[in-house]
């Protein structure tokens, strides 16, 4: 049996491409997806994900000792599950600075892909509750609401902020990303909007588009220099599928590069040193890898101010109940609703830091329990240097793959990562949360010399889980794929996804990834691209003011 499109994933990349593609009633689409269905409704309450990142919905991979951190493995969480990480994220919604994507265009040969160019592109997607100017639209199939009903400890974190001098930002996705307030959540009538949601289900009825779970693609077949087909691996065994237009590879920044080595596309010698046979040479598979480290503050509370006591079995029954009856309470948060972004380098070319307020103490560090309630602050550095690879382990194509970050590699980036955690611990000692936060608890008072925080971030820092860039869309030797996504070298082969991001923008990834994808699917359709809304972008960015006057 074949297709004329095959798509290797359904993540919110693949979600995306099933649907633009199989709008033509003439072309036949495939999307296969190694996870399951997103059938437990904890996937579709705004806090669920607090309980779906491990487990079924994740692979389950881990990075290699990281040699820049004293050797520590760090949990790498990775979606396996229809919507991918779109089904299991925190829902912020976030674009990054308008610089980001001018970079692609100017300093990474990426033409085309400016911010004036792809700004149509988030703008199609989504279906604002409260923006409609320049920057926003409604009525596309992604929902984006504001916070459901945030606490009150989030407005004393907002003005905490300004009272440290970050400016309030009423949307970090519009004229100015510099400030603090309230993110925008991939969220419609306080349900998560993952890609599967908001993509597939309006079109489940269409004929010519058929949704796989369950299927792993294990290989690429290659016939001649062309993509023909994929190899499947389902409880049925090991199947060929075979694709009449192109294989379109969407199974994301770590995943995507594993399947190209894993069908013998990517160096070379990596590739013999593994005994995987070379079919195509392409030296920058796997390479380029970037992602955004988290550190963060944890502080107790003088009170019931967050969303810890909900542990307590009679609290999660009734915060069960009021979700199902009322769409309220604790179940209707992202548990990550207030945040901002700010400067670690005063002279960075926009904001380089990113803060996410968590309510609760150890929703993802697995922090001990506080005796009361308490509250974190993360800080992610945004314009990491150091550069990271995703290998193959063995030839065996169910074999984790060897997950390297290389975080810190570049010391610039501990100085930025330990700056911006500076930053944070400030925010939370600010008048404006004093009624709210008793003490720091982490990194805590004993913990002040900067080699004492080199130590406590080895120790306690995770990933903000957004890789990109393995797959690396440009011109030069160590480019993946051309601007128009077909891999360089092979015809009827195209990555398309948040592995081709030349580099991370200032953000959290989902977006920027729908983004990718509204108009890698119109390239693949040959369609002309979406006319500029806007036609100049004031720069205008909030600075800060000299260190010594904010401290
Ligand atoms: C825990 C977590 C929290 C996050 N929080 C946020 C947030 O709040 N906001 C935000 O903007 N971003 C967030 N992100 C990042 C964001 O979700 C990702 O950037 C985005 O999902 C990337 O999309 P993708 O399509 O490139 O890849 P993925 O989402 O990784 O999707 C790839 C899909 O392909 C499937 N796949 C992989 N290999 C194969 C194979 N061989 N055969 C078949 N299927 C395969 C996977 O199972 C997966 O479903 C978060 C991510 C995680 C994991």
């Amino acid at each position: 049996m074949g297709f004329d499109y095959i798509i290797t994933g359904a993540g919110p990349a693949g979600c995306v491409l099933a649907s633009r593609l199989s709008e033509d009633p003439d072309v036949s689409v495939l999307l296969l997806e190694a996870g399951g269905g997103d059938w437990n409704p904890l996937f579709h309450m705004p806090a669920g994900f607090a309980k779906m990142t491990k487990g079924v919905a994740s692979w389950g991979w881990e990075t290699v000792p990281q040699k820049h951190m004293k050797g520590r493995v760090l949990r790498y969480t990775q979606a396996k599950v229809i919507g991918g990480g779109s089904s299991i994220n925190a829902q912020l919604y976030t674009r990054g600075n308008a610089v980001d994507y001018d970079l692609w265009a100017r300093e990474d040969g990426c033409e085309g892909w400016d911010y004036r160019s792809i700004l149509p592109y988030f703008k199609r997607a989504e279906d604002n509750q409260r923006f409609a100017d320049d920057y926003h639209s409604y009525g596309g199939p992604l929902g984006v609401s504001m916070p459901a009903a945030p606490l009150p400890i989030c407005d004393a974190y907002i003005r905490a902020g300004q009272e440290l001098g970050i400016p309030y930002n009423h949307d970090f996705n519009g004229r100015q990303q510099a400030g603090v307030g309230f993110y925008q959540l991939t969220q419609r009538n306080r349900r998560r909007s993952s890609a599967s949601l908001a993509y597939l289900s309006p079109i489940k009825d269409r004929k010519n588009l058929t949704v796989r779970t369950g299927a792993r693609v294990a290989r690429i077949l290659l016939e001649g220099g062309r993509a023909t087909g994929v190899e499947i691996v389902t409880s049925r065994g090991l199947e060929i599928v075979r694709a009449e237009r192109e294989v379109l590879v969407s199974s994301g920044a770590i995943g995507s590069p594993k399947l190209l080595l894993q069908s013998g596309i990517g160096p070379a010698d990596h590739l013999r040193s593994v005994g995987v046979k070379v079919l195509h040479d392409l030296p920058g598979v796997g390479g380029n890898l970037q992602d955004h480290l988290d550190l963060f503050v944890i502080a107790e509370c003088t009170g019931d101010h967050t969303y810890d006591g909900v542990a307590k079995l009679h609290r999660t029954l009734w915060a069960g109940i009021q979700y199902v009856l009322f769409r309220t309470g604790p179940v209707a948060s992202s548990l990550f609703e207030t945040g901002g972004f700010w400067y670690a380098d005063p002279e960075a070319r926009s904001p380089d830091i990113q803060f996410h307020l968590g309510l609760g103490s150890g929703i993802e560090a697995g922090v001990e329990r506080l005796k009361n309630a308490g509250v974190t602050l993360n800080s992610a550095y945004l314009h990491p240097r150091s550069r990271g690879t995703v290998r193959l382990s063995s030839s065996d194509p169910a074999a984790s793959p060897l997950i390297d970050p290389n975080y810190w590699s570049d010391p610039h980036d501990r100085t930025m990562s330990l700056e911006g955690l500076k930053i944070a611990r400030e925010i939370m000692q600010q008048a404006a949360l004093k009624p709210f936060v008793m003490a720091e608890r982490l990194p805590g008072p004993k913990v002040m010399t900067d080699e004492q925080l080199i130590d406590y971030g080895c120790a306690n820092a995770k990933t903000d889980h957004h890789p990109v860039g393995t797959c690396k869309m440009g011109r030069g030797p160590d480019a993946v794929v051309g601007l128009d996504l077909k891999v360089h070298g092979l015809e009827g082969l195209r990555v398309c996804d948040s592995s081709v991001m030349p580099r991370v923008p200032s953000c959290n990834t989902n977006a920027p990834t729908i983004m990718v994808s509204e108009k890698g699917s119109d390239l693949i359709r040959g369609l002309p691209a979406l006319a500029p809304t806007i036609f100049a972008y004031e720069r205008n960015d909030a600075r800060p003011r000299a260190r010594t006057e904010i401290r």
